[in-house]
């Protein structure tokens, strides 16, 4: 798809929340002797994995040479991983590694920075681009120990929106990293070995349409499948796809969006990039007549991704259930307001 057709349809942001100030730094939170109880997770949650996802590696060299056959194969892997899951990894996917090597780098360099260096661009209520440690003022439990950078970006912008975003907090010195960091980064610190009692992310589904995550070497992304925690493997190279609920919703319940979530690596941080992409605010989720089966049964209603943006921001935390509780507060919001 060419950017001119995907930007009638898509738009992409990064949605995650703000903090309170003392907590910005979370190097105060990796020389507690003691995890905060806020950052203990139930035990259910915290199940250790013990295998590895099959997941498919799906070559994508055939599709962006035009070769129908590549394609087709490449289709219908595809398709067999979002019957199951909803999750696979490609390679030759045509994002340069330089770019994502140097988005990689500048997201390293900003989480390095000093608390007061940070606070400059944190996340402010109600906006979808900033810096956050944690998620304290949203939740008292069960909080990620991470911190996250996210950037709005709307591809249709004629301006250098996430440059500018940078330029003008940071100081011209950013101005790379503005260029390279089309992302959120997630910084899952390590600390006082609180890997084992808390997450970086909590288990959810992503809203979104799909996600295009880049994860480094350490590991640590799991995903729920029959019935167990099982691991995506770093793959060198490769970016990791998984849809999202909106997706789900635009296949009529087909595909399924998985749950997953990020563990802490007790001995190491973790920097993963994820590129969320979403359907433009004005478009109704409506599944293609032929995936409504004989009886023309609709699994969810007319919605925009606004909708469930303004869901999973102010009313919902995302988990394993949001799509059903979404619909359900949907339907009776607009029983309230028709
Ligand atoms: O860091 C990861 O691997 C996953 C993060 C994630 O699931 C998310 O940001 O939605
Ligand atoms: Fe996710």
């Amino acid at each position: 798809m060419d950017s001119n057709n995907s930007s009638l349809l898509l738009s992409s942001s990064s949605v995650l929340l703000h903090h309170q100030k003392h907590q910005l730094d979370s190097s105060f939170w990796e020389k507690q002797i003691k995890v905060p109880k806020q950052f203990i997770w139930p035990k259910g949650d915290l199940v250790e994995v013990q295998e590895e996802l099959n997941e498919p590696l799906v070559d994508l060299e055939g599709f962006f040479k035009g070769d129908e056959m590549g394609t087709q194969q490449a289709a219908r892997r595809i398709r067999e991983a979002c019957l199951k899951h909803g999750f696979f990894q490609v390679i030759n996917h045509g994002v340069d590694s330089r770019v994502l090597s140097a988005a990689y780098d500048q997201t390293a360099k900003f989480f390095k920075l000093p608390p007061t260096l940070k606070s400059r661009v944190k996340k402010i209520p109600e906006a979808t681009s900033g810096y956050a440690s944690s998620h304290t003022d949203r939740f008292s439990s069960k909080l990620p120990w991470k911190e996250t950078l996210s950037i709005d970006f709307h591809e249709n912008s004629q301006e250098p929106v996430v440059v500018n975003y940078f330029k003008s907090n940071l100081g011209e010195d950013f101005e790379q990293t503005g260029n390279e960091v089309l992302i959120s980064g997630n910084n899952g610190t390590s600390g006082n070995q609180p890997g084992r009692l808390t997450l970086g992310t909590g288990p959810h589904r992503d809203p979104t349409s799909l996600t295009i995550l880049y994860q480094d070497e350490v590991g640590g992304l799991d995903v729920f499948t029959n019935n167990k925690w099982m691991s995506v493997r770093p793959r060198p190279g490769a970016l990791v796809i998984n849809i999202g609920e909106t997706f789900t919703a635009l296949s009529n319940g087909i595909y399924k969006s998985c749950l997953h979530r990020a563990v802490v690596n007790t001995d190491k941080e973790r920097i993963s990039l994820a590129f969320f992409v979403n359907p433009r605010d004005d478009k109704v989720v409506i599944p293609p007549s032929d995936l409504l089966g004989n009886q023309g049964t609709r699994m969810y209603p007319d919605f925009t991704w606004s909708d469930l943006l303004r869901f999973t921001q102010f009313h919902y935390r995302a988990d394993s259930d949001t799509l059903k509780n979404f619909t359900k507060w949907f339907l009776s919001s607009k029983s309230l307001n028709p």
